[in-house]
């Protein structure tokens, strides 16, 4: 059975398609934020052509004409010292919006500057920039501009400037907890372990996902930073050389008794300014948050099966060769410990001398109930361990190299191009907002140094290749448009792209259907046979074993109990735990007696381990 990409959620597709494609066809339909596109580019018209909109100088005092009511020479009249109200109106709304902008640019590069480095690395940035953060914010903001002003004479930019550093917070706060909530998510750990550096990660992954929020509070920003600006000025603090509203309303302030229309044109252009700014920022959210409903990120919930009550001999059970394989080894794992660096300073430890062997060529099976460290056996082999957990001791020599001993730089090299991995759950290690074949792409480009449309040549041929029926569609689409079996297949194409001499996979079938489950392994076997790859295989399932490997390692408890050729051990299992896992799988069903050709099965997932 071939999934198809019609199948799947046909109602959500269609809506978040719509969402997305038409987000500003939306923002148009929004009365509110049709009214704040409007006025926003008036004004910001207004600022770029005043030369062109009147001939009049806006700082040039006419003493014999002062307070003059309207005319054609001055159409909106003078103010209190004989200047142009309408040119001083129009360049000031060039000096306030570029003033504004200079302060909320300030504040937003700053903010998403450190926010990103901060929630993406951790560690002490992250303890650092808090704490330089609330020391800001602690700051009483208008003493700290008054005290700016004394120190650096009445300059609108400098103000503005230091405005900007101390509007920062605004926006480290906001990128710091997405950053933090999404750079858990597994399409984050998928761009790392196809061996996608930190900056693309960060500038592809990480900042598409923040960028909205930081439009919206920019422009929330910038219509705080107009307010301040003008107030700063009609509180005489500012610069009185140049024309700004503020300025504006400082002087009709002034002569409020004499000429009280004075005072309307900057308040009516300060609180436009600010509506509109405020309206954009409420309707981009409004819209963006429908987008977001249907954005559905998956994340699975692991349940811990009881362990079978065995007792653990000290010794590991290792079957030997029925034939001498001459294979030469590419991955030797050896006395692997892991552990996790507890509150208290003591270390929980996860991997307790982990040994095994892959050669080239071969499919190896890691099998063992829930919580035996497999994963973290696999994920120690990519050096991508969660925070806080660390290889403790022993090696992991791949193709010669002890990859303990690479830099990030090398390491990164290594993964995707020459160990590829293929994730439990396929739908959150595909970022939503990418395209699949973007997400094929990039990782072809950086690893194997081509071209985009070489690259793109080579995804539809290796999506055609995993069997998926329209490879120009699913290139195209969006991963929610396709099932989770065409995803798996997805990555299943993406971890092979690369060619790499190992595929970790870990549990690859879990979260599929049944048949789709006999599906990804028929096309795992016939890769591994086409491409000659080792595949690790990490698994609870006793099926997928006999299914697909050559050899099996039974984990429990952090250690290897039992090892050796899947013949020998379905044939004959020695330790007490795996007996315990085979009479796990005997108690629901009928005896499968020994296994003759357990490579040669092929029959779908069977019994599982937990
Ligand atoms: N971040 C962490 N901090 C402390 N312990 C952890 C952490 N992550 C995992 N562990 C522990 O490591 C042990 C092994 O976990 P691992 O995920 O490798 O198990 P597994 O055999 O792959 O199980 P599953 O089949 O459920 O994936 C578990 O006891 C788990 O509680």
């Amino acid at each position: 059975m071939t999934e198809s990409i019609t199948n799947v959620m046909p109602d959500t597709a269609t809506e978040e398609r719509a969402a997305r494609s038409h987000l500003a066809r939306r923002l148009l339909r929004n009365g509110a934020a049709l009214f704040a596109f409007i006025v926003l580019g008036l004004i910001v018209l207004a600022a770029i052509l005043a030369p062109l909109l009147t001939p009049q100088d806006p700082n040039f005092a006419n003493i014999q004409s002062l307070l003059s009511a309207p005319s054609a020479e001055h159409p909106l009249g003078t103010d209190g010292a004989g200047r142009d109200v309408l040119a001083r109106l129009l360049y000031g709304t060039r000096y306030s919006l570029a003033a504004a902008l200079l302060g909320t640019a300030i504040a937003a590069i700053l903010g998403v500057v450190g926010g990103l480095i901060a929630g993406y690395y951790g560690r002490w940035f992250a303890s650092v920039s808090s704490w330089v953060i609330s020391l800001i914010m602690a700051l009483p903001g208008i003493v700290v501009l008054l005290a700016a002003r004394a120190v650096l004479g009445p300059s609108l930019w400098m103000a503005m400037a230091v405005f900007g550093v101390l509007l920062a917070p605004a926006f480290f706060r906001l990128v710091y907890t997405a950053v933090v909530n999404v750079r858990g998510e597994l399409f984050v750990d998928a761009a790392r372990v196809s061996g996608v550096g930190d900056f693309s990660i960060i500038g592809r992954h990480i900042l598409s996902v923040v960028r909205a929020p930081i439009i919206i509070q920019f422009a929330f920003v910038m219509g705080i930073a107009i307010a301040i600006q003008a107030g700063l000025d009609f509180l005489g603090l500012g610069d009185t050389s140049v024309p700004t509203w503020g300025n504006m309303l400082n002087d009709a302030f002034a002569r409020m008794y004499k000429n009280p229309v004075l005072l309307v044109w900057p308040s009516v252009a300060i609180a436009l300014t600010s509506v509109a700014l405020a309206l954009f920022a409420n309707a981009l959210r409004d819209e963006l948050e429908r987008s977001g409903r249907v954005r559905v990120r998956r994340r699975r919930v692991r349940g811990t099966a009881p362990a079978p009550a065995v007792v653990l001999p000290a010794d590991v059970v290792v079957h030997p060769e029925t034939t001498a394989d001459s294979r030469e080894k590419l991955l030797v794992v050896d006395s692997l410990v892991v552990g996790y660096d507890q509150p208290d300073g003591s270390l929980k430890q996860v991997v307790n001398g982990v040994s095994l062997t892959v050669r080239q060529g071969e499919v190896h099976g890691l099998i063992g109930e829930s919580g035996s460290g497999k994963t973290q056996t696999a994920w120690s082999i990519l050096r991508l361990l969660p925070e806080g957990g660390r290889i403790v001791g022993g090696s992991v020599v791949f193709g010669g190299t002890d990859l303990a001993s690479l830099s990030d730089t090398e390491m990164r090299k290594v993964r995707g191009r020459r160990i590829s991995y293929i994730p439990q759950e396929p739908m959150s290690n595909l970022d939503p907002s990418f395209t699949i074949g973007s997400q094929l792409v990039e990782p072809m480009r950086i690893a194997l140094g081509i071209s985009s449309a070489d690259a793109k040549k080579r995804a539809l041929e290796l999506l055609a290749r995993v069997g998926i029926p329209n490879p120009e569609r699913t290139y195209a689409a969006y991963p929610h448009e396709v099932s989770g079996g065409m995803a798996q297949r997805v990555l299943i194409a993406g971890a092979v792209s690369c060619e790499p001499d190992l595929v970790i996979a870990d549990e690859p079938t879990t979260a599929l259907d049944v048949t789709v489950q006999a599906e990804i392994l028929d096309l795992l076997r016939g890769l591994q046979k086409e491409l000659g790859v080792s595949i690790l295989i990490v698994t609870h399932n006793f099926g997928v074993v006999a299914d697909l490997c050559d050899r099996v390692s039974v984990m429990r408890d952090g250690l290897i109990v039992e090892t050796g050729p899947v013949r020998a051990i379905f044939a004959d299992p020695q330790h007490p735990y795996t007996k315990s896992l085979f009479d796990a799988i005997l108690e629901d069903g009928a005896a499968r007696g020994h296994l003759e050709h357990a490579a040669d099965r092929h029959a779908p997932a069977g019994g599982a381990a937990s």
